[in-house]
């Protein structure tokens, strides 16, 4: 399986609308990908709290007709990263769309644990309530969202649900970079899965962000990680390795709680 991670530089010197056509282009581009990957909130930017509310779309807004135009012009399974959702019987919400290769949205996840504590996204958006799984041909997909990173049981119930790929869009500064590629590593390790993590490169809201986009395996080797900068990381890897790394050390086997 062959998967391109967008990493994607967010900063104030680009308007939303530029970002998102270059964002479709540099899609369009992954072709003969089987997944493609983009960050979270990388229309506004995950730091920059003062554009949710004026650049909330609807679920099927711009940023959706974009990433499904994309998708089926590539022919590829996209992770279109999340947007600035706008409910219209709601609050804002932290939301990732998935395509599948003919342009269809298969799921939209709304992000269970909001960062900021008492402000920014915490207070901004609602929480999401529902895990999501994707299934795509050889390998069942579980989504999380940056933050998300940080709460083991969320990923656990992803593997209840038969999760082998874990795909984490983020906006992961680079302040606590070293938290980030830990978490992943663990994550993978723990859950036996591919972790494929997507961060975003440049600096909004005056919050530098760690790039260092990562693809990890099933024993926990790091496959391939980006840089700081602005990049595409292709990976080839085989989902059967979640299956042979789980019979020949059955660790899930031994959970008791
Ligand atoms: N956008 C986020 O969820 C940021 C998370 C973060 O900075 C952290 O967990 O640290």
């Amino acid at each position: 399986m062959r998967a391109s991670l967008i990493q994607i530089t967010v900063d104030e010197g680009e308007s939303v609308e530029s970002r998102r056509v270059r964002a479709a282009s540099l899609v369009r581009q992954q072709a003969g990908a089987d997944l493609v990957v983009l960050p979270e909130l990388w229309t506004t930017g995950a730091f920059a709290y003062e554009e949710f509310g004026t650049e909330a779309e609807p679920l099927e807004g711009p940023t959706y007709e974009a990433m499904a135009k994309a998708a089926s012009d590539a022919g590829v399974w996209l992770h279109a990263g999340s947007i600035p959702e706008r409910d219209p019987d709601g609050p804002l919400y932290n939301t990732s769309l998935i395509f599948s290769p003919s342009g269809e949205l298969v799921a939209a996840y709304r992000k269970i644990h909001r960062f900021g504590f008492d402000k920014g996204e915490a207070v901004l958006m609602g929480a999401g309530r529902d895990l999501v799984t994707v299934r795509l041909p050889g390998t069942t997909l579980g989504v999380a969202t940056c933050y998300d990173l940080r709460f083991p049981e969320l990923f656990r119930g992803l593997v209840d649900a038969g999760a082998e790929t874990l795909v984490i869009p983020a906006g992961w500064p680079e302040r606590r970079r070293a938290h980030w590629t830990l978490l992943a590593q663990a994550r993978a390790v723990e859950n036996q899965a591919f972790v494929l993590a997507c961060g975003t490169a440049g600096t909004h809201a005056g919050v530098p962000q760690a790039g260092h986009s990562i693809v990890v395996d099933p024993w926990g080797e790091v496959l391939a990680e980006a840089g700081a900068d602005e990049e595409i990381l292709t990976v080839e890897f085989d989902p059967g390795k979640v299956a042979t790394t789980r019979e020949q050390f059955p660790a899930l086997k031994d959970r008791v709680l």
